[in-house]
Order: structure tokens, then C-alpha cells, then sequence
């Protein structure tokens, strides 16, 4: 999957908060948020476009293959998103973090949750982690990955390949790849009536004053 955003556009969604972003996807029809069960769990803004896993529960005791293809192969800036379910395994660990930061991913979000978090804050502190939050259980003889790069569901909302993830400390939006210019002019229309209604709000004094011109919250 080729990186087929500008460092422009990555650049131009970096300052945005993922509340004005879910919002901006909203405006198209569409849900972009995840689940707040995905959350931070290894701090970071993290904007790049998704590479797509899928773990599926399986005895069979095989390395996450798909999952390892992934941080080889994509291009640097990509966010590897693994969906499982909401698995209450660690599909991601230090090991899959530092081949990441080999190879120049921004990011994990994780439908599952994560293992080795002293090790990831203390090794690579700039790679940021999305989880359900941390749990020691590996996923090999629980689950095994089965495809790469194909559309999935995470956190009720279908994730495709090139979509772009948005993520900070509120969790996580996915944009559409065909609507991302849309929604980057309708979020940064949103953050920019946003902080012209905090300024009136804190030059009237008075929360409904300050909210009157634009009648939404
Ligand atoms: O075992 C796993 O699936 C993940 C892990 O601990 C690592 O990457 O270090
Ligand atoms: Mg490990």
C-alpha cells in the first residue's frame, strides 16, 4: 500500500484535535471514531495512513505473520492497525515495536491490547500505541493473523488500507482516503470556529453568550 498522502496534508492534520476530526467525518455521513476502548496507552500524536491487520481466535501456536509482513513492508509514516475483536491478548509487544521503529512506522492502534509497555515507553518513547491498554497474554495459540491489508472493523468503524488514522489522548478517528481534503478543510473550519467561541465566551463571560453565534456546541 503506497503512502498516498503529502507530507502536507500529514503535516496540516497534526494540530487538529481527533474531536474536530470525528466531527468533520460526521459532516460526510460517515463514522470515523473508534471505540473510546481504544485509547492511548503510549503517548503521541500519531497521523498516517492505515495498513490493515486481522487476528482471528485460533489454537494453532503460529507467529503473527501477517502482523510481521506489515511493519517489514509498509512504507515509512504508515499506522499498522491490527483488528481482533477487542481481544484480550497483546497483538503488539517490543519486539513488533522495534522492528516498527526499523522501519519507520508512526504508530500502532490495536483492537486488543499491547504487552511490554516499559519496555516500548523506555526504548522508543516517540512510538505512540493505541490499545484497549495493557496485558501480558501473547497471542500465539490464541489468535493468528489472517489477512493483510484488506478492510476491516475496529471499534465500530470499518478501517480500510489508506485510510488516514488521526489519533491523540481523545483516541482515534479514521478518515476515509477518499474524503481526506474534505474533511481536513472541514476540520480546520471547526477548530477555527472553535476558538473564535472560546473567545467570546471568555469576553462575555457567559458559556450560552459565547455559543450564540454559531448555536452548537
Ligand atoms: O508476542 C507477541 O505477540 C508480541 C511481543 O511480545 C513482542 O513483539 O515483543
Ligand atoms: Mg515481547
Amino acid at each position: 500500500m503506497a503512502n498516498s498522502f503529502s507530507s502536507e496534508t500529514i503535516e496540516a492534520f497534526r494540530p487538529i484535535a481527533t474531536a474536530s476530526v470525528a466531527d468533520a467525518v460526521e459532516q460526510f455521513g460517515a463514522r470515523g471514531y473508534l471505540s473510546g476502548t481504544i485509547r492511548q496507552v503510549l503517548p503521541g500524536k500519531l497521523v498516517g495512513p492505515a495498513v490493515t491487520v486481522l487476528e482471528v481466535p485460533s489454537p494453532e501456536p503460529a507467529p503473527p505473520e501477517h502482523a510481521l509482513r506489515a511493519i517489514d513492508e509498509s512504507p515509512p509514516g504508515s499506522v499498522v492497525c491490527i483488528a481482533a475483536g477487542g481481544a484480550d491478548v497483546a497483538v503488539w509487544g517490543g519486539l513488533m515495536s522495534a522492528g516498527a521503529v526499523a522501519n519507520g512506522v508512526a504508530g500502532a492502534v490495536l483492537d486488543a491490547g499491547v504487552r511490554d509497555i516499559e519496555e516500548i515507553r523506555r526504548d522508543y518513547p516517540q512510538f505512540p500505541v493505541y490499545a484497549h491498554g495493557g496485558v501480558p497474554a501473547t497471542t500465539v495459540g490464541r489468535y493468528r493473523t489472517v489477512s493483510l491489508n484488506e478492510p476491516v472493523e475496529m471499534g465500530g468503524t470499518r478501517v480500510c488500507p489508506g485510510d488516514l488514522i488521526v489519533a491523540d489522548s481523545d483516541g482515534v478517528v479514521c478518515v476515509p482516503a477518499d474524503r481526506v481534503p474534505q474533511v481536513l478543510e472541514a476540520a480546520q473550519e471547526i477548530e477555527r470556529r472553535e476558538r473564535e467561541q472560546t473567545a467570546l465566551i471568555l469576553e462575555s463571560g457567559s458559556l450560552r453568550g459565547g455559543l450564540e453565534k454559531y448555536h452548537r456546541i
